[in-house]
């Protein structure tokens, strides 16, 4: 769905909450529901979802598995059937696939046409339409598919699909679980054997999920923690039982709101650790954040607990930045707990940050400094100086940070304006949609 032009813009302003107490469940992890409705769209025979993320990017993706010949059926609340077509069967699309905001959608799609006899056209809103897509045309093109791009490789575009595909081995210049799931993808369908080689790690559920479908995966972990990830081509699928956890990507907004309101006590039932994916909560613990997991189990082959959050005086940090990949998505959050902390926080290495739903360094640095906070920001990352836990001064009435179409932007600032003294506005709150449908309602249950 694109908010460029389909609906108004909706502003908001969040005000300064008292103690948030209660319990909550966040919906179904994003990364893990498109790859269930992608993969559960190849097997051959009926995949069952439930915990399904039913937010804009996961439909994006379900009527796009639908336009390539999949039946993708929603039973329930998160539950879905998805029948298969096989591996090397997806149709060719009656029209353009229009991917909305979805950079996930986007990449890993194309990933799967690359090595389809098949031509496909991708859209995408004003946002997606910004953002760069020659880091999967690179290793596609290498695989045999060819691409007609727009101006510096975004989207609109077209793939048109190599068959059969060339396997390839390709060492990722980024470290981008998107790229390395569309070579993974494009592999299924390409004769022989294609490795990734990945000299940072990134979130594996690909590697995860692609091995439960029965794909013959291998990962080998080189003395640097350099990964090797090779798979056997011409794949055959069988359709699986998934049960998604819940969202860590969103769990972190009321994580932090938590630390962050004073005489906060927060349960957020069932949330995914995967530990390419925990990166925020081990840096919010090393600032002094009192965080903990209860009932650790596994939940459709992911680690998971209820996280345990109290209100807590949080110290600034230098964030290593080899863990930006393990909470990439998570820096917008963990740059409002650091303007509450006391001393300084210094971000860096985050250029990806750059190429999000908007360039989210400067977002957030701009949004921030809108609701009084100290930031100064650099090339490739920011420096916070907190306020010792001092609510942030807020903006007055009427002014609004810009969101750029950018539900994590949304959402970030929300949280700010729970921990400000008079409030943050927000320019538009549509987009957070997109990742998180029921943020505004889990937010007012747990204000009281
Ligand atoms: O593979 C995925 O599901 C995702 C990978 C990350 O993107 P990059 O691969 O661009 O880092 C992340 O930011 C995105 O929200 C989801
Ligand atoms: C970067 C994100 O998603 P995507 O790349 O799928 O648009 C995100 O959800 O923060």
């Amino acid at each position: 769905m694109s908010h460029d032009t389909a609906t108004p813009m909706r502003p908001r302003r969040f005000l300064p909450a008292g103690p948030l107490t209660g319990r909550i469940r966040v919906p179904g992890d994003k990364s893990i529901s498109h790859r269930s409705i992608m993969l559960g769209a190849l097997a051959v025979g009926e995949t069952r979802v439930t915990g399904l993320l039913e937010g804009e990017d996961v439909l994006s993706t379900a009527a796009a598995m639908r336009a390539m010949g999949a039946t993708v059926e929603r039973v329930g609340e998160g539950e879905w059937r998805v029948h298969g077509v096989g591996v090397g069967a997806l149709l060719q699309p009656g029209g353009p696939l229009d991917m909305g905001n979805s950079g996930t959608s986007t990449r890993l799609l194309m990933g799967l046409v690359a090595s389809h006899p098949i031509q496909v056209s991708f859209t995408g809103d004003a946002s997606l339409s910004k953002r760069p897509m020659g880091r999967v045309i690179d290793p596609l093109s290498e695989m045999g598919a060819s691409f007609e791009a727009s101006e510096g490789g975004r989207l609109p575009l077209i793939v048109r699909g190599a068959s059969p595909a060339v396997p390839i081995t390709y060492r990722l210049p980024v470290a981008s679980a998107q790229v390395k799931s569309a070579i993974l993808l494009a592999a299924l369908n390409t004769p022989g054997e294609t490795t990734v080689i990945e000299p940072v790690p990134t979130r594996d559920h690909s590697e995860r999920m692609l091995k439960g479908f029965g794909a013959d995966l291998t990962v080998n972990v080189e003395a640097d923690g350099t990964r090797v990830i090779t798979i056997k081509g011409e794949a055959e699928l069988k359709p699986q039982v998934i049960d998604v956890p819940g969202d860590p990507s969103s769990a972190a907004f009321f994580i932090v709101a938590a630390l962050l309101v004073p005489g906060s006590e927060v349960v957020i039932e069932n949330v995914g650790l995967n530990p390419t994916r925990a990166g925020l909560v081990e840096v919010l613990r090393q600032m002094g954040g009192r965080i903990d997991f209860l009932d650790e189990r596994e939940v459709g082959g992911e680690p998971v607990a209820d996280l345990r959050v109290k209100h807590s005086r949080l110290k600034g940090v230098a964030v290593d930045p080899a863990i930006a990949p393990a909470m990439i998505d998570e820096f917008p959050v963990l740059f409002v707990a650091a303007a509450l902390a006391e001393g300084v926080t210094v971000a860096s290495g985050l250029d990806e940050l750059r190429v999000k739903e908007s360039d989210r360094l400067t977002a957030m640095a701009v949004a921030l400094t809108l609701a009084g906070a100290q930031i100064e920001e650099r090339e490739d990352g920011l420096v916070i100086t907190g306020t010792g836990g001092a609510p942030l001064p807020g903006m007055a009435e009427g002014a609004r940070v810009t969101t750029h179409l950018d539900h994590r932007i949304a959402m970030s600032m929300a949280v700010a304006g729970l921990a400000s003294s008079s409030g943050v506005g927000v320019d538009d709150i549509r987009p957070i949609a997109t990742s998180f449908p029921n943020f505004e309602d889990l937010l007012a249950s747990l204000a009281g």
